[in-house]
């Protein structure tokens, strides 16, 4: 028996030929069947999908011709082996144009003709692994993997599809948490460059000085630190896509830099002056108001004209809290698997409690809390005493920031706990920007600029 063996359909005029043909593949292992005629084969194709079909040109009723291009248009899974006339080249050669998979003369021999079997057997198995693993990365990272059945959300999975196949610049607009990168990644997987890199840059995540070099790469010896050549991300996704998060934070020269990009595809490494070409789709997100940064001098207007050509508004979670439920479902099971647990769900009450909470780190804060929720639950479904005291306190806590205040303002009522909140996380974390980022539900854009902000020591962190 064959370890390869597929579905066979042989179609010939001459009894005698067809017998012997199909017993010597039965022989070899492959279930196949038999025809007399183009439209009876025809028929048998409509029924069943066949991996190959070997087809004489000499038919009764239609020639081979026909047999072929009808499965071209209607079964272009099933692949075509004809057997042409010995000396007939015209045939061979139309045989190859209308999509042939191959072509014999006749008389076959058995040997040609399994080894033909074989290779259409083999393409097919590859294109079928390559469909799958196109499917797993869809699943991955196309709209699939993206929940969401509220109308905002449809109408981002329309604009998704409709700008994925171009190369038109995309900026995503919305809250930390909301998605921008996943739909970042969906675009790129749904256009044509999803075989080629998908490179991410947390523009926000790298002090100017870096950052530059990140992108563009630099030449070794052009700053201290610069022990060797580096390659940019603008390289490394050449062909592909390359996503620029947080871009409100690129400073002035930084700005000059990409302007030049967008517009001639071109630029140098730091400290270098080879100019290099680049065929990237960028797509661009920030959850800052470009326009007020534009109106304000702190973004440049001519750069904001070239990315703002499609904007996507992400939703913030609270806008949309009928997805809550979804959200919850997908992701308790996703951790469910991952630690290995069989919570049934949240009770009705956890329910309430999620959907009355307003979800300012959006979903990437409901991820944490269902994941530490199933970390924690030992019971069957996770109560309400179960969810971080954020979610259980919210309102009372809104209702009694007025009694806190004291003299101080609000804001400063407000912003000390925060201090002590994100020092509390980090020293928990050693310190670790990424650990503490995911253990508060924000990114480590955000992190970074709360501790800018509240004047957190940064050297301590950088010992760690
Ligand atoms: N609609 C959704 N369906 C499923 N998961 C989602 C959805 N939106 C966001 N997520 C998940 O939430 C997390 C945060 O999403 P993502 O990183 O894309 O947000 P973001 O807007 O880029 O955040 P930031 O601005 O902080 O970088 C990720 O784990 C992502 O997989």
């Amino acid at each position: 028996m064959k370890t390869n063996s597929g579905s066979l359909l042989v179609v010939d005029d001459d009894q005698y030929i067809l017998e012997a043909m199909a017993d010597y593949l039965r022989s070899l292992g492959h279930r196949t069947e038999t025809s007399l005629t183009c439209l009876d084969a025809i028929e048998r194709l409509k029924e069943f999908p066949f991996q190959v079909v070997v087809c004489d040109v000499n038919l009764p009723d239609q020639d081979g011709f026909h047999l072929l291009e009808w499965a071209k248009e209607n079964a272009p899974d099933t692949a075509v082996i004809m057997l042409t006339g010995y000396g007939t080249i015209e045939s061979a050669v139309e045989a190859i144009r209308l999509g042939a998979f191959e072509y014999l003369t006749k008389p076959v021999i058995d040997e040609e003709l399994s080894l033909a079997i074989e290779r259409c057997l083999d393409q097919r198995q590859v294109v079928e692994e390559n469909k799958t693993l196109k499917a797993q990365l869809d699943q991955r990272f196309g709209l699939a993997n993206i929940v969401g059945q509220d109308y905002k959300m449809q109408k981002m999975f329309d604009l998704i599809e409709s700008v994925a196949d171009t190369r038109t610049t995309v900026l995503i607009l919305g809250e930390n948490g909301t998605g921008k990168t996943m739909t970042a990644r969906a675009i790129h997987q749904l256009s044509d460059r999803c075989n080629q890199p998908f490179v991410e840059v947390a523009c926000g995540a790298l002090p100017d000085s870096l950052l530059e070099s990140e992108l563009f790469g630099h030449k070794a010896g052009s700053f201290t630190g610069a022990t060797h050549d580096k390659i940019g991300k603008f390289l490394q996704a050449d062909g592909g896509t390359l996503f620029l998060d947080e871009i409100a934070t690129a400073s002035p020269s930084l700005q000059v830099k990409l302007l030049r990009v967008l517009q001639d595809h071109e630029f140098e490494a730091v400290g270098d002056n080879k100019t290099h070409t680049v065929d990237i789709r960028l797509i661009l997100a920030t959850n800052q108001n470009l326009e007020d940064m534009v109106a304000k001098g702190e973004f440049r207007q001519d750069l904001y004209y070239r990315i703002n050509v499609i904007t996507l508004t992400q939703p913030a979670l609270r806008e949309r809290m009928s997805d809550i439920p979804l959200l919850i479902e997908h992701y308790l099971k996703v951790y469910n698997e991952q630690i290995g647990k069989s919570i049934k769900g949240f009770d009705a009450s956890a329910i309430q409690a999620m959907l009355k909470y307003s979800w300012p780190g959006n979903v990437r804060e409901l991820i944490n809390v269902i994941e530490r929720s199933v970390v924690l639950t030992k019971g069957e479904y996770i109560r309400v005493h179960d969810l971080p005291e954020q979610i259980r306190q919210e309102q009372a806590y809104a209702l009694s920031a007025d009694n806190r205040m004291g003299t101080g303002s609000l804001k400063t009522a407000l912003a000390n706990p925060e201090r002590q909140i994100i020092i509390e996380a980090l020293e928990a974390n050693g310190w670790n920007r990424q650990n503490t980022a995911k253990a508060l539900g924000i990114n480590r854009t955000t992190l970074y600029k709360k501790m800018k902000k509240y004047d957190i020591d940064f050297e301590k962190q950088l010992m760690h």
